[in-house]
């Protein structure tokens, strides 16, 4: 892997292990999630999330996914409760698609795959900012949804509709006022395992909190996500598509869910 890492055969995900060598670590993430061996824990606490659409600040083509970030300078849009302790912060959100609605999601259930995954990033606020957490066993919440082929999701089209503004690595513009609770499905039952950042550095340091139920999202919808591009702009055209990464071995870690 000469140049930087990415999700081309050449510097893909079955190349990441040579510069990092955690991605064959014990709690690599993503996985699989067989719904019959997880395990119902009633004790498990319901999922808070409490987001104020004032610390949206922009939307940005990181050149590996389109991210929206908060300020996280106070506790303003929080996670807490589900299988946490003390507060998280939201740091930003992001997608994981495919090129075709076959595929995208990054983890499966009972190995299906879903046309994309939403992730929204929190850090323990426990440490003194996202960097020192992300390298914290207990340092980031990952809560994971699902989409699904389904009506065209208007909540979804917000973000959608700003996407021509940063099609090229490194555009970013202004998304303010941008509530990221309507992305969420109706239920927050959730599955819960430990587990890592699924792109380098791999850090083994999220607490995945994957939601059972999905959003809707249409093909067409799906399409405006393949319009974006991995690449710079004047660099030869490369189309943002598959960057998610295989699943990884469970390692003998118990899967949770917060319902039978
Ligand atoms: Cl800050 C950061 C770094 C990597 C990723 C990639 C990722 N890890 N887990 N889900 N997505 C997300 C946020
Ligand atoms: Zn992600």
């Amino acid at each position: 892997m000469s140049q930087g890492w990415g999700y081309a055969p050449e510097n893909g995900p079955d190349k990441w292990a040579e510069k990092f060598s955690i991605a064959d670590g014990p709690r690599q993430s993503p996985i699989d999630i067989c719904p019959g061996a997880a395990q119902y824990e009633p004790d498990l606490q319901p999922l808070i999330l409490k987001y104020d659409p004032g610390t949206s600040s922009s939307i940005i083509n990181s050149g590996y996914s389109i991210q929206v970030d908060f300020a996280d300078d106070t506790d303003s849009s929080t996670l807490t409760g589900g299988p946490i302790s003390g507060t998280y912060r939201l740091r930003q959100f992001h997608f994981h698609w495919g090129a075709s609605d076959d595929r995208g999601s990054e983890h499966t259930v009972d190995g299906t795959k879903f046309p994309a995954e939403l992730h929204l990033v929190h850090w323990n606020t426990k440490y003194p900012r996202f960097a020192e957490a992300a390298a914290q066993p207990d340092g980031l919440a990952v809560v994971g949804v699902f989409l699904q082929i389904s009506d065209a999701n208007p909540h979804l089209q917000t973000v959608l509709d700003v996407l021509d503004a940063v099609k090229t690595k490194g555009k970013q513009t202004t998304f303010t006022d941008f509530d990221p609770s309507i992305l969420l499905p109706g239920s927050l039952d959730y599955w819960t395992y430990d587990g890592s950042l699924t792109t380098p550095p791999l850090l083994e340091s999220v607490t995945w909190i994957v939601l059972k139920e999905p959003i809707s999202v249409s093909s067409d919808q799906m399409e405006t996500f393949r319009g974006l591009l991995f690449t710079s702009e004047g660099e030869e055209p490369c189309c943002m598509v598959d960057n998610y990464r295989p699943q990884q071995a469970l390692k003998g870690r118990t899967v949770r869910a917060s319902f039978e």
